[in-house]
């Protein structure tokens, strides 16, 4: 008897798992954790993102710099191979619902497509309306080919180059979702302490609102903990007991807390300064 109810019950389960898991994959990343928005929830997720850029920067480093893959006159359409393969997979990943997200942006929002299916308007309700137009991927993008890329890949040409970019909108995009996920930051500081953010706000203080919101303990431990990601996932790893030598890794793990001391956590702040500005709007 309860075998039978049991099996007339599991098509529902399984519906409302498949329902359940489908509709968190659209949730913002401060819902993740049991519908909970808080700092210590926002931090995990950035926490987990640093996954994501540690192994993005790894796979981009088996390939070398590989230079003709962003000379702009290479492929004679007045784009380099980076740059097109960009647009057109950006345009194609707006197409199927992508950069509905706050911290989901693009790099080339002029005429990205509207999405075919219809998207759902939820997840934009937790921030403030705003939060949309707060961009820091120009900079993301300059820095990324100008100053970072050398840094992790060797001097060279394999002639790779759809390998090659592939992996750079990956970085790109794993560095960008980090960044701009600083306005659930903003708005669960904001939250938390709207007295303190208002008179700011009011007065476009940016320095005052830049001072409230950062936490150098925080970011030294974020340096310390990507550099030893770093180390753990990138080391070359043998089963050769006898093996003394001297542990190789795929990128230098300094590489890793420098872009986040230089770039990644400024820009993230920049974002949430941004959003901070919109707030009361
Ligand atoms: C993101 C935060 O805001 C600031 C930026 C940080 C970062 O980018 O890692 C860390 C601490 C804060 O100075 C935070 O408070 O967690």
């Amino acid at each position: 008897m309860l075998e039978t109810k049991l099996k007339a019950f599991l098509p529902l389960l399984i519906q409302h798992l498949f329902l359940y898991h489908y509709l968190s994959s659209l949730l913002p990343i401060s819902m993740a954790c049991n519908n909970k928005f808080t700092l210590d929830s926002v931090r995990d997720a950035l926490i987990r993102e640093e996954d994501s850029i540690v192994f993005s920067l790894i796979e981009r480093a088996r390939f070398p710099y590989n230079a003709p893959a962003y000379d702009p006159l290479f492929l004679g359409n007045g784009f380099s191979i980076a740059e097109f393969y960009v647009r057109g997979t950006e345009s194609l990943q707006a197409k199927i619902g992508r950069y509905q997200k706050p911290e989901d942006v693009p790099f080339f929002p002029k005429d990205l497509p509207s999405p075919l299916p219809p998207t759902k308007d939820s997840q934009k309700v937790l921030l403030h309306p705003a939060s949309a137009s707060v961009t820091v991927n120009e900079a993301i993008w300059k820095f990324y080919f100008t100053e970072l890329l050398p840094l992790f890949t060797t001097k060279g040409n394999d002639g790779n180059y759809a390998s090659t970019v592939a992996s750079d909108f990956v970085c790109l995009q794993a560095i960008s979702r980090r960044i701009h996920s600083g306005k659930y930051v903003a708005e669960v500081k904001f939250t938390d302490a709207p007295q303190d953010y208002s008179p700011a706000i009011s007065s476009n203080d940016r320095d005052k609102l830049m001072d409230l919101l950062t936490f150098v303990a925080v970011e030294e431990a974020v340096k310390k903990r990507v550099e030893k990601k770093a180390r753990l996932f990138s080391q070359n790893v043998t089963l050769d007991e006898n093996d003394s030598g001297k542990t190789q890794y795929k990128i230098n793990p300094l590489v890793v807390s420098h872009l986040y001391d230089k770039w990644v956590m400024p820009l993230t702040k920049v974002v949430e300064v941004e959003y901070l500005l919109l707030r009361l709007s």
